[in-house]
Parts: C-alpha cells; sequence; structure tokens
C-alpha cells in the first residue's frame, strides 16, 4: 500500500508522515530537503536556479516511486512528484520565475514519467492556512526559508486547493491542519488515525 502526505511548505507533512509511520510501522520516505544541492540557491535567487531544482526534485521523486514499486512494504510518502510540476513549477512559470522554454522542456519530461507511474493508493491532504503555514516555517527555523515571502506561500496554495477539487487518481482524505493539532494534542492524533483507517478499510 502506498500512501501520500500532500501539502503546502509548513503543512506538517513531515510530521504527520513520521506520526503515522511510527503508529503503522510504515516505512517513511521522506523529500530531498537537507542533501539537496540547489535548494539554499533557489531560495537567493529564485529566477537562476528553478529549472536545477524543479529537474533535481523530479528526479528523487521518480527514484522513490521506483523504490516504492519495488518494495514490498507499506510506504508513507511526504510529498508527491504530481506537487513538483502542477503547484510548485506551475507556479515558477506563472511568476516569470521560469522562462517558458525551461518550463515546456520541464513538462515534456514530467508527462514522460507519469506515464510510467501509479498514483498512490491514497492521498492525504493537508489544508493549511497562510498564518499557520507562516508560523510553521518559522517555528522549524530554516535559515534560507526566512525570505519566502506572503505571496508565494498564497499562490501555492490557491493552487493546491485547485488541484485537490480536481484530484480523481485515488482516494483522498482532506485534513484541516489549522484545526487539527495532531503533533501536541493526543485527542486530535487520534482523530487523524481514525480517519486515515476509515479510508484504509475503504481500500479493501
Ligand atoms: N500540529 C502541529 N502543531 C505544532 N507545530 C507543528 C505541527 N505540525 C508541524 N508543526 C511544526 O511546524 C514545522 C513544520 O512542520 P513540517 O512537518 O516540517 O511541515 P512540512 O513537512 O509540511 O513542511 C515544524 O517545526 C513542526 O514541528
Ligand atoms: N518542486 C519544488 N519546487 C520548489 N520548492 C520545493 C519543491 N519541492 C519542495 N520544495 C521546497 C519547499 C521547502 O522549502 C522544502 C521542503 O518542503 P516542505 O514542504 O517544507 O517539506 O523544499
Amino acid at each position: 500500500m502506498h500512501i501520500a502526505i500532500v501539502g503546502n511548505i509548513g503543512a506538517g507533512k513531515t510530521t504527520l508522515t513520521g506520526l503515522l509511520a511510527k503508529n503503522y510501522g510504515w516505512e517513511a520516505l521522506y523529500e530531498a530537503v537537507d542533501n539537496n544541492p540547489y535548494l539554499e540557491d533557489f531560495y537567493s535567487d529564485m529566477k537562476r536556479w528553478s529549472f536545477n531544482l524543479q529537474i533535481y526534485f523530479l528526479n528523487s521523486r521518480f527514484q522513490q516511486l521506483v523504490d516504492i514499486e519495488k518494495s514490498k512494504r507499506n510506504v508513507i510518502q511526504d510529498r508527491t512528484i504530481y506537487e513538483d510540476a502542477y503547484i510548485f513549477a506551475e507556479n515558477l512559470h506563472e511568476m516569470s520565475l521560469m522562462t517558458t522554454r525551461d518550463y515546456h522542456n520541464y513538462r515534456a519530461i514530467f508527462d514522460n514519467i507519469t506515464s510510467f507511474i501509479k498514483p498512490p493508493d491514497l492521498l492525504i491532504y493537508l489544508r493549511a492556512s497562510v498564518p499557520t503555514l507562516v508560523n510553521n516555517i518559522q517555528r522549524r527555523g530554516r535559515e534560507y526559508e526566512a525570505s519566502i515571502r506572503i505571496d508565494y506561500l498564497s499562490k501555492l496554495n490557491e493552487k493546491y486547493e485547485n488541484w485537490i477539487q480536481n484530484y480523481q487518481l485515488g482516494r483522498l482524505l482532506i485534513l484541516d491542519k489549522d484545526r487539527l493539532d495532531f503533533s501536541n494534542n493526543v485527542e486530535d492524533l487520534s482523530l487523524v488515525i481514525q480517519a486515515v483507517e476509515a479510508e484504509i478499510n475503504g481500500l479493501f
């Protein structure tokens, strides 16, 4: 079984991935962040590094899907390949931070890759308002993320809402992060686990 957690920067995906992996004994697959050779440069000059970063994330996400396909274990994945293209790359192009020829080049690679991959059995969308995202990004304190602008997060949030409304590749569970404090409140965590369990039971 392949479960994926999706959501904007700072929504709490990594935290929830860890909690669910621990609770169910699933294998957790995290994003390539700390060892990412482009992320810090990207935040200091998005226009210069947007294409390089997207290619790096695309390849690392594809590698994860290859590993998931080979794995015999249940897997929980922190962010999907779809978000790279439908949320981040598209937004960078719209904000004129990626040229049209680079974007088309990127999308052609993405479209080829996605013709070979299977979507997750269950997608969990962590919805969070911009103030919650800002608060969590500040609390996490990665230096290079201090430059993230409110309008960047707002545009990403709009894209997430639009994508999720039209998502039809498999089962979908939406969790409202503004109302569920699953990392500090055991009752909220148990509500989340109940909701996930109901979805998993629906898969069989
Ligand atoms: N429910 C929560 N309550 C309080 N803080 C949280 C909660 N979920 C996440 N955080 C904090 O917010 C920050 C970002 O969370 P993280 O899981 O890294 O988000 P993401 O992976 O979506 O970017 C971290 O510092 C984390 O400890
Ligand atoms: N495809 C991406 N384009 C730009 N930035 C991205 C992409 N995927 C992840 N990121 C950034 C956003 C954060 O700064 C880090 C980690 O993501 P997070 O949502 O905090 O887990 O990478």
